[in-house]
């Protein structure tokens, strides 16, 4: 059996985005309901400079009922837009997160944590105003410009070229500043993570900073990456006010053409433009009440255009974590869970790690029976863990095949439990920390502790929270939780197969020997594979694998 060991997914943009659909196009028409509604105003104000009264109360309700209308219109198109980039954005960051729990933990090229953290959590929000805002102002600025011209021309080409000349300006410099803006803020998005991964690292790692004097230097690297971002943040800043200035110059000249035209031409000065006759006032007031229209759109397109920018980026680093680099764990449905503790058969399995250039493992072939509790001895870096992992799914074999009940451990990954060398404490309750969100049995957490021996830390602790990292916990106390949280299943789900890495390392022998005993209380009844270089404990199992380099063979 080969596994890939590196999966690239590709998807195009186009795929993870909900296409552009009615709510984008509501701002547009909502836009296009300004046209009655300028007609409307110019036409009153013709009427009244003629003396013509009458029908202003109605030209009035028209104009508020438009109006309404139009804020009715704009209101929808927001929560829409809203509620359709939420849900894009959620289907984003649980594609990155499914990604995240499918690669392999022991992979050098994970992201880091901070990293990866800092993109689903904090970056993406960008995207949201990148759909909700700019994508139907995007829209509002194709069609609304066009209508105008459209509408203006049969009365004035004068007016319409006048609009139409300072038009292309406007997408041409926008198209320009648009890449430079997108590769700024990606280069921000970028700073951003990496900060978060350093800070996030270097508070994990605080006892031992602080333990050996580096705090100066950590503190140095730190306000290195906050200048650097600062910078980045401020590069991002001045393009987005650049924008903004450049296209309120271009549309304030182009109205103004517009109304030098007009008002000249109204007073007899400019006669051309009109197709050989002359506005009316209410033409000329309709044209008038139409041009700030036409640029409206592109102002407000350059209101988010740094939205576009940090949308388009947050969007490029989703896509990456989506495709993801790195060995992908297979994925099966689970098998069946059964009572019957499971034979483990490892046929000619060979592992190296990504990065390494020798083999960890060599056709390795090894057989352990239903129910034997067999110990995985080696030197130091003989592969031990490696070969847990392996059994346990969290890394795919090179070569060979492993077998559990005769199921691949992808298919028993959720029938197994794990007893790791170095068990990740969440902060938070000792039940909570055994629980892990689990569907337990009532009462199961409380048990599993009384099992493992930990009356002592829970009355110590109580239900009050540990710290982060197991900080307020002896090494012995960590691991006798880590037992807890293997004994601890849901009711469905027993686990047959336990796999313990090193259970006794640096524990004095009365420990070890109280952690041993409930080791093998726990394991009563079940396969137990346990990797150790305790002989005390590696005399109490069934049998004793020796590893070596190029294979193994039983030393009893
Ligand atoms: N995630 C990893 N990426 C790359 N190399 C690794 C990784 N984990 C372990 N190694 C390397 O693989 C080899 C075997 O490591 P492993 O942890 O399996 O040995 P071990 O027998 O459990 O050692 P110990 O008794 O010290 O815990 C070592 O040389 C180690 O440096």
């Amino acid at each position: 059996m080969r596994h890939s060991r590196s999966v690239h997914v590709q998807r195009s943009r186009n795929e993870t985005l909900p296409q552009a659909g009615g709510a984008d196009l509501l701002p547009s028409l909502s836009s296009l309901l300004w046209l009655p509604q300028a007609l409307l105003i110019a036409m009153a104000v013709g009427a009244m400079a003629s003396g013509h009264f009458d029908a202003l109360p109605y030209q009035a309700m028209g104009v508020l009922a438009l109006g309404a209308l139009r804020a009715w219109l704009d209101a929808l198109g927001a929560r829409l837009s809203f509620q359709a980039a939420r849900a894009a954005l959620t289907d984003l960051r649980a594609a990155a997160l499914a990604r995240l729990l499918a690669s392999s933990p022991l992979d050098r090229d994970r992201q880091e944590s901070g990293a990866a953290a800092s993109i689903i959590a904090e970056q993406a929000e960008a995207v949201v105003p990148y759909l909700a805002r700019f994508r139907p102002i995007r829209c509002k600025a194709t069609i609304l410009p066009l209508v105008i011209v459209a509408v203006v021309f049969p009365l004035s080409w004068a007016a319409a070229l006048a609009l139409l000349i300072s038009l292309p300006v406007i997408p041409l410099f926008m198209a320009l500043i648009g890449w430079r803006a997108e590769a700024t803020s990606r280069a921000q998005m970028v700073e951003l993570g990496q900060m978060n991964a350093f800070l996030l690292e270097r508070l994990r790692g605080l006892a031992t900073i602080r333990g050996l004097g580096a705090t100066a230097r950590t503190t140095a690297a730190i306000h290195t990456h906050a200048e650097t971002l600062r910078e980045k943040t401020m590069a991002v800043l001045r393009i987005a006010f650049m924008t903004s200035a450049v296209l309120e110059l271009f549309s304030a000249l182009g109205v103004a053409m517009v109304a030098v035209y007009v008002g000249f031409h109204l007073l007899g000065d400019l006669n051309f433009g009109a197709w050989g006759g002359q506005l009316s006032l209410t033409q000329g007031m309709f044209i008038l009440l139409l041009a700030p229209h036409f640029f409206e759109p592109m102002r407000e397109l350059s209101a988010v255009w740094h939205d576009r920018a940090n949308g388009e980026a947050a969007l490029a680093a989703l896509q990456i974590q989506i495709a993801g680099a790195g060995t992908q764990l297979p994925s099966a449905p689970p098998a069946p869970a059964s009572p019957t503790a499971p034979a483990v058969h490892l046929d000619q399995v060979s592992f190296r790690h990504s990065g390494a250039d020798k083999p960890v493992l060599q056709a390795l072939s090894l057989k352990i029976a239903a129910g034997e509790h067999v110990a995985i001895m080696a030197p130091s870096g003989g592969g031990k863990s490696t070969l847990l992992a392996l059994i346990a799914g969290l890394v795919p074999p090179d070569q060979g095949a492993i077998y559990i009940a005769g199921q691949t451990p992808a298919q028993m990954r959720q029938h197994m439990a794990w007893i790791g060398q170095d068990p990740h404490i969440f902060a938070g309750t000792l039940a909570q920390n055994i629980s892990l969100g689990r569907d337990l049995p009532p009462g199961a957490a409380a048990q599993a502790m009384a099992d493992a021996q930990m009356q002592r830390v829970a009355a110590l602790h109580g239900s009050g929270p540990i710290g982060e990292g197991g900080y307020g916990l002896s090494g012995g106390e960590v691991l006798r939780l880590s037992l807890a949280r293997a004994m601890a299943r849901p009711a469905d789900h027993p686990a047959m197969l336990l796999l313990a890495d090193e259970p006794t390392a640096h524990l004095d022998p009365t420990t070890a020997a109280e952690v041993t005993h409930s080791l093998l209380r726990a394991a009563k009844g079940k396969t137990l594979i346990t990797a150790t270089h305790d002989p005390v404990l590696a005399a109490k199992m069934d049998r004793i694998i020796q590893l070596d380099p190029i294979g193994m063979e039983d030393a009893a």
